[in-house]
This record gives structure tokens, sequence and C-alpha cells, in this order.
């Protein structure tokens, strides 16, 4: 009883998320030998994910119970919606991704997948689901991209992504995502529990085979 909800959550789905932690994507990311194609279309897919994402930290602004973490999230979506959405422009510009790629591109299946989780969270109006999933998003990306000492690859594609998943405003946030989903974990009742469990291991799993998708089968 005494296990953060944050923590059990994670081990519950320890095999999936250590897939992901350990993915030969984040290996060759830090290697800087990641293939162009494969990072292509990883960040077309991802900035289809990003847009439903802004949308469900709008959920979990609109859920929340308090100001204060209103604020948090404010914060992080204005990141999200600065920093890291230039990056992807600049990135779009370096790879060649064509005007309709980065706009309306086909949508892949673990990205429809991705949208419509995140938009099922968002529409069950319950702050927990939406914590869920986000503690999911970026702790996952925290634990994959924060390596100890590791050093940054050369060029930006790769060492901006990993810097904007490995630094403390993002250690920060997240360190209070897992405590902001304890915390609303307390006041849950066993079955508001599971369910928001449950969003929590189909966005794990839903990572897995949104890195595994952008290699050739
Ligand atoms: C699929 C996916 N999960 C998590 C993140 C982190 O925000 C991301 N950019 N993309």
């Amino acid at each position: 009883m005494s296990q953060r909800f944050s923590e059990s959550l994670k081990e519950l789905n320890h095999t999936p998320w250590q897939a992901c932690t350990q993915h030969r994507f984040i290996n060759e990311m830090f290697a800087g030998t990641l293939d162009d194609a494969v990072l292509r279309r990883y960040l077309v897919q991802d900035y289809q994910f990003i847009n439903q994402f802004v949308a469900l930290l709008g959920a979990a602004i609109a859920s929340a119970d308090q100001f204060a973490p209103r604020v948090t999230l404010s914060q992080f979506a204005a990141m999200i919606t600065s920093d890291e959405n230039t990056y992807f422009i600049r990135s779009f510009d370096a790879l060649g991704v064509a005007e309709s790629d980065r706009h309306l591109p086909q949508l892949s299946l673990p990205t429809v997948q991705f949208q419509a989780l995140m938009l099922e969270a968002a529409r069950s109006q319950k702050y927990a689901n939406c914590l869920a999933v986000l503690c999911v998003a970026e702790g996952l990306y925290l634990d994959a991209f924060d390596r100890d000492g590791a050093a940054l690859p050369p060029r930006f594609e790769h060492a901006e992504w990993i810097h904007l998943h490995a630094n403390d405003f993002f250690r920060g946030f997240v360190a209070w995502l897992r405590a902001e989903l304890d915390r609303v974990g307390e006041g849950l009742d066993p079955q508001a529990r599971a369910e928001a469990a449950d969003f929590f291991a189909r966005a794990v799993a839903l990572e897995q085979s949104f890195f595994d998708h952008v290699y050739p089968a």
C-alpha cells in the first residue's frame, strides 16, 4: 500500500517500458547513426501525435482540481508549442519533408490508435485518466533520453530531440507529473484507479508500437 501509484504502474508495465527505453531508435539517435528515412517517418507521425497531445494537455488543464496544476500544465504546453514546435519545423526543413507531410500526412496505425487513446482520456473529463497518459508520454521519454553522462550526437535533429527530453525543466515536470498522479490517485475509488491504470497500460503498449513501426518490417 505504501508504494507510489505512479511507480506501481511503471512496474506493472515493466517489460514494454524497458523495450522502449532501450529501443534501437534511442540507441541509434544517441550514436548519431539513425537512418534519415526512419527519423523522417518518426517525426512526421510524431507531429500528428503532438497535435492531439496538446489537446490532451488542454483536457488535463480543464479537468484539474486546482489552479496550481493548471499553471504547471500550461507552462509545459507553452514549451511544447514553442521550443518543441520549432524543433519539428527546423527538422522538417533539414530533412526535406514536403508541406503536405507536415500538416496532413497519411496516418500510421499506431498514430491513429494513440490519437484515439488521448481523445478518449480527454473526453472522459477525468483528470486522473489524462494524467496517466501524460505520465507515460513524458515519463517514458525522460527514462529513455536522460542517459547519465551520454554525449550528445553532432546533428541538431538528434541532439535537440534528446535535449528536449533531458533537461532540468523536463526533469522537474516529469517529477511533478508523477507526484500529481500519486496525489490524485490517492483520492480515487478502486474502479477509477483501475480505469487510470488501464489508460497507463494502453499508452505504454502504444509507445512501443510507435517506436517499432518507424522501422521497415
Ligand atoms: C509517441 C510519443 N510519445 C511521447 C512523446 C513525448 O512527448 C512524443 N513526442 N511522442
